[in-house]
C-alpha cells in the first residue's frame, strides 16, 4: 500500500480521500527540515503547503519518494529541478484556492484605505478617536495590478465592481484580454507613475524577484497603498519601510514575507503598515477545495499511474507512453531552454520533428514544448493547459514534420519568434532515451539539460575557460558537466556547465565581468 505523509495543516478532508483510495496516510506537521529529512524516507507521497521546504537535502533522504503534492498554487517552496532530477513528480492545485486569495488582497485594500486595524485597537483600548482616522475612498481610484492571471483576473473584476479604474503589468497578458478584462495594460513605469494601490499577483521567479525594488517604489505615486497577497520576494523589504517612514508610501499591507514564518520583522510597528500571516488561502472554502483536490490527484498517481496538474511531466495514455515519454522530456527542456533565453514579446513558437520523431503524434510534444516555455513564467502551467495558455496569450503555434533524416536519426527543432528576431534551439534523443541538446542558436553544442546549469556566451579568445572555472572554484561552485560550442574559431562561443547548487546572482555579475564575456544567465531544469 502506498504511504503518504501529509506534513503541512491541512484540511481532514485529504486524509479521508487517501484512506478511502487505498493510500496509508500519517499526519506530521511542524517538524523541521532535520526532522523531516529522518522520516521522509518511509513515504510514497508528501502532500504540503507553503510551510514544508522541499529542498535538496530533503528529495535526497526521501529514497521511495514518488509524488510531492501542493495543496495550493505557489511552488516556489519545492526544488522543483531537483525533484525532476530525482523522478519525483511535482503537482499543484492550480485554481482552489484563487478566488479566496483574491478576496484577501480586497480585503487588505480596505484594511489599509480605512486604517481599520488601528481604528479597532484604539476603540477597544476605550479611546474613541472619532478625528484621528480619515480613510479614502476606494471609489474612482486606479488600482495597479502586477500581474494579470488567475488571481489579478479575480481581483480586478471585484475592483471594476468597487468602482475602481484598474489598470494592469503582466507581459503576457494580450490586448484582447485586457480589454476582456476591463482593464488598461501597460508598462510597469507607466503603472507604477499612476496607481493609487498597487496588488501584487505573479509567482516569485527570477524575473519577478524585488520587482517592486527600491528603485521602482521611488517612482510611485505619492501616497501609494501596497498590498501584497503573492510572495515576499517580490518587494524590497528595507525600501519598503523607508517609504513608510518618509511617507512616500501611504501605507502597505503584507500577507507574505521573504523570511517565514515571520515572528520578528524590521517593518513591524511602522505606521501605517497592516500584515496577516500568509492567510491568503485560509477560508473553509479554499481549504476543503485544495484539499480535496491534492488527495485526489495523488491517489489517482500513486494507485492507477494518471497524471494531472503536473509540473514538471507531461500526462499521457498508457499505450503511448513509452515510446512518447523520452520525446516529451527532450520537448520539455527544449521549450524550457528558450523560454528561459528568449526576452521581448512572443508572437510565434515553432515545433518542427525530424526522422523518427515526425511519425510520432505530435500534440503531447507540443504540449511538452509549451508548458517546458511558459512554466518560467507561471507556477499553474502543465501540460494540459499549456496549448491554451499559448492561445489565450497570443501566440501563434506552429508544428512542422518532415520525416526525412537529417544529420540525426530523430530530432526536434524548437523556434521562437519575437521582436527582436527568430531564434531556435534543437535536441535529439541518444539510444532513443536519453534527452540530449544538440544546438544552441546556430551553435552546434551537445549537452544534457539538467539540474541548475549556467549559460555564458563570449568571445572564443585562449584562456577564458581557465578564468572561467577560478571564478566558479573561488565562489565554492562545483561543476559537474562543461560543454562548449562556437561559430567558428575565433568568434562567438557557446558554455553550458551543469552544477551542483543554485547559481547565484553575485556569480553571474562575477563571471559578466570576465573579459570577453557577452551573456552569463542562470539556467533551471
Ligand atoms: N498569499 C497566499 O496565500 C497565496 C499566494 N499565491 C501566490 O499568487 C501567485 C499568483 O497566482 P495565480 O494568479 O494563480 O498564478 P497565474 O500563473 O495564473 O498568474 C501569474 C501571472 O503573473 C504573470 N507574470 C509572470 N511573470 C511576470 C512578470 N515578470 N511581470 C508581471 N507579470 C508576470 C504571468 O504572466 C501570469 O499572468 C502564485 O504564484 C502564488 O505565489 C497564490 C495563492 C495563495
Ligand atoms: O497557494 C499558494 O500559493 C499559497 O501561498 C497558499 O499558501 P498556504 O497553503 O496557505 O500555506
Amino acid at each position: 500500500m502506498p504511504k503518504v505523509l501529509i506534513s503541512d495543516k491541512m484540511d481532514p478532508k485529504a486524509a479521508q480521500i487517501f484512506r478511502e483510495r487505498g493510500v496509508e496516510v500519517d499526519e506530521i506537521t511542524g517538524k523541521t527540515p532535520e526532522e523531516l529529512k529522518a522520516i521522509i524516507g518511509e513515504y510514497d507521497g508528501l502532500a504540503i503547503r507553503s510551510s514544508t521546504r522541499v529542498t535538496r537535502e530533503i528529495l535526497d533522504a526521501a529514497t521511495n519518494l514518488k509524488v510531492v503534492g501542493r495543496a495550493g498554487i505557489g511552488v516556489d517552496n519545492v526544488d522543483i529541478p531537483s525533484a525532476s532530477a530525482k523522478g519525483v513528480v511535482v503537482m499543484n492545485t492550480p485554481f482552489g484556492n484563487s478566488i479566496t486569495t483574491a478576496e484577501h488582497a480586497i480585503a487588505l485594500m480596505f484594511a489599509l484605505a480605512r486604517d481599520l486595524p488601528e481604528a479597532d485597537k484604539s476603540t477597544q483600548a476605550g479611546k474613541w478617536e472619532k478625528n484621528r482616522f480619515m480613510g479614502v475612498e476606494v471609489t474612482g481610484k486606479t488600482l495597479g495590478l502586477i500581474g494579470a492571471g488567475n488571481i489579478g483576473s479575480i481581483v480586478a473584476d471585484r475592483a471594476l465592481g468597487l468602482r475602481m479604474k484598474v489598470i494592469a503589468y503582466d507581459p503576457f497578458l494580450t490586448p484582447e484580454r485586457a480589454l476582456e478584462m476591463g482593464v488598461e495594460k501597460m508598462n510597469l513605469d507607466d503603472l507604477l507613475l499612476r496607481a493609487d494601490f498597487i496588488t501584487l499577483h505573479t509567482p516569485l521567479t527570477d524575473q519577478t524577484r524585488n520587482i517592486l525594488s527600491a528603485e521602482n517604489l521611488a517612482k510611485t505615486k505619492k501616497g501609494v497603498r501596497i498590498i501584497n497577497c503573492a510572495r515576499g520576494g517580490l518587494i524590497d523589504e528595507a525600501a519598503l519601510k523607508a517609504g513608510l517612514e518618509s511617507g512616500h508610501i501611504g501605507g502597505a499591507a503584507l500577507d507574505v514575507f521573504q523570511t517565514e514564518p515571520a515572528k520578528e520583522h524590521a517593518l513591524f510597528g511602522t505606521p501605517n503598515f497592516i500584515s496577516t500571516p500568509h492567510l491568503g488561502a485560509s477560508t473553509t472554502e479554499a481549504q476543503v477545495n485544495v484539499a480535496i483536490q491534492v488527495a485526489e490527484q495523488m491517489a489517482d498517481f500513486l494507485v492507477s499511474g494518471g497524471v494531472t496538474n503536473a509540473l514538471n511531466v507531461p500526462s499521457l495514455s498508457a499505450e503511448e507512453a513509452p515510446r512518447l515519454k523520452p520525446y516529451m522530456a527532450l520537448a520539455e527542456k527544449l521549450g524550457s531552454l528558450v523560454g528561459q533565453l528568449a526576452h521581448g514579446e512572443i508572437a510565434r513558437v515553432s515545433i518542427h520533428s525530424e526522422g523518427a520523431a515526425a511519425e510520432l503524434n505530435q500534440k503531447p510534444i507540443v504540449s511538452a514544448v509549451l508548458a517546458g516555455f511558459l512554466r518560467v513564467h507561471s507556477d499553474t502551467v502543465n501540460m494540459v493547459n499549456a496549448p491554451f495558455l499559448a492561445k489565450e496569450r497570443g501566440m501563434e503555434v506552429r508544428e512542422v514534420r518532415n520525416e526525412k533524416e537529417g544529420d540525426y536519426h530523430t530530432l526536434l527543432r524548437v523556434s521562437v519568434k519575437t521582436d527582436a528576431g527568430e531564434r531556435s534551439v534543437a535536441g535529439t534523443l541518444f539510444s532513443n532515451a536519453q534527452p540530449r541538446l544538440v544546438e544552441l542558436f546556430g551553435i552546434k553544442v551537445e549537452a544534457d539539460l539538467i539540474g541548475h546549469m549556467l549559460y555564458v556566451v563570449n568571445e572564443d579568445a585562449p584562456g577564458f575557460i581557465g578564468r572561467l572555472g577560478t571564478t566558479l572554484g573561488e565562489a565554492g561552485v562545483n561543476i559537474g558537466t562543461f560543454h562548449l560550442g562556437r561559430r567558428e574559431a575565433g568568434g562567438e562561443a557557446v558554455l553550458l556547465l551543469s552544477v551542483d547548487d543554485k547559481v547565484t546572482p553575485e556569480l553571474i555579475a562575477k563571471v559578466r565581468a570576465l573579459p570577453g564575456v557577452k551573456t552569463a544567465m542562470a539556467l533551471t531544469f
